[in-house]
């Protein structure tokens, strides 16, 4: 004789009693859009290493955008490419008023009024040298002119219209900086931050780095992304963050830090918890349905699914565009 609590599977016999096992399920407003947007207007520029995401110009915003828009698309997040300009050591370009970022969400801000628009605030992308802060002499991080810096152009993008601030720079301080740039800048009220809070130094952000021409001319970012096995730096960073005044928590990357995601979760209850499926994960569910190791759009919800079930509720997807067709089908 069978024992009655051996027997699981008269629970989810069907599609329906199988979504009810979820306690919640990918929706398309839980989706976040990375785009690229390069400082050339006309620019509609493909990149190898990252299927089918392109660095836009600004001109070219209202046909890119527009059909996700009418699809579900609820929000997206900016990264600005500079192509053109000089690079200097403060990242002077980052909050340019005539730059891709600025100009960008202004445009977007009037072609799409339902749209929420956040920006990845950073100086990697506009330094000389590629470091997400500014160096001393001796090209270590100098903080306070970093965490300086790094607010400015926060406030500057809140200032713009943006409706979020990102911070993936990783400088200690720098979640109170904006906060209080934001307050001073009277847009305490207008602006969510969401904080980078656990981002590793990962392998995962090549096709990004390419992406942006970001990556760094001399050694690497392991003195301010955490070390891959640091569960308890996560955690501390998290919860300064939280005490900062973060109003979102960011783990990144996603799929190999599903536990982090889960700590997030738990360290901050009270707190929507993000996480960025990052260029690496993304090119990696491509390279391996290339390679018939399975089925893309299957493996693409997998990844995602799990990113739920560990606690995110908002999910930084290169797959959006894909999601928001398979989610209608
Ligand atoms: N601060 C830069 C930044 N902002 C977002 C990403 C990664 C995004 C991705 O790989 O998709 C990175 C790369 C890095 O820190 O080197
Ligand atoms: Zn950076
Ligand atoms: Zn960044």
């Amino acid at each position: 004789m069978t024992d009655i609590s051996s027997i699981l599977q008269g629970g989810y016999q069907h599609p329906v009693s199988r979504a009810w096992q979820s306690k919640r399920q990918l929706t398309k407003s839980m989706l976040m859009y990375p785009i690229f947007i390069s400082d050339d207007p006309d620019a509609e520029e493909v990149m190898t290493t990252l299927p089918g995401q392109r660095r836009w110009g600004v001109n070219k915003l209202e046909n890119f955008i527009g059909p996700l828009v009418k699809k579900g698309l609820a929000s997206v997040i900016l990264f600005g490419v500079p192509m053109k300009v000089q690079k200097d050591p403060r990242g002077t370009l980052a909050d340019d008023p005539e730059g891709p970022v600025i100009l960008a969400v202004k445009k977007l801000r009037e072609l799409f009024p339902s749209l929420f628009i956040a920006c990845d605030v950073c100086l990697c992308e506009y330094t000389s040298h590629g470091h997400c802060g500014i160096l001393h002499d001796d090209g270590t991080i100098n903080t306070p002119p970093s965490v300086a810096r790094i607010a400015e152009v926060a406030v500057n993008y809140a200032k713009a219209g943006a409706h979020c601030v990102a911070p993936s720079d990783m400088m200690d301080g720098r979640i109170k900086a904006i906060k209080q740039g934001l307050i001073d800048a009277g847009l305490g009220n207008k602006c969510t931050l969401m904080s980078y809070s656990a981002k590793f130094a990962s392998s995962l952000y090549g096709p990004f780095r390419d992406a942006v021409l970001s990556a760094p001319s001399f050694g690497d970012r392991k003195c301010y992304q955490l070390p891959p096995t640091a569960k308890g730096l996560a955690r501390r960073a998290i919860q300064r963050d939280t005490a900062e005044g973060a109003d979102i928590i960011m783990v990144k990357p996603a799929l190999p830090y599903l536990d982090i995601i889960s700590d997030a979760a738990q360290v901050a209850a009270d707190h929507p918890i993000a996480c960025y499926q990052v260029s690496g994960e993304f090119a990696m569910v491509h390279a391996g349905a290339r390679a018939g190791v399975y089925d893309l759009r299957t493996m693409a919800f997998e990844t995602v699914e799990s990113m739920i079930r560990a606690g995110a509720t908002i999910i930084l997807t290169y797959f959006t565009p894909d999601f928001l067709d398979w989610l209608d089908q």
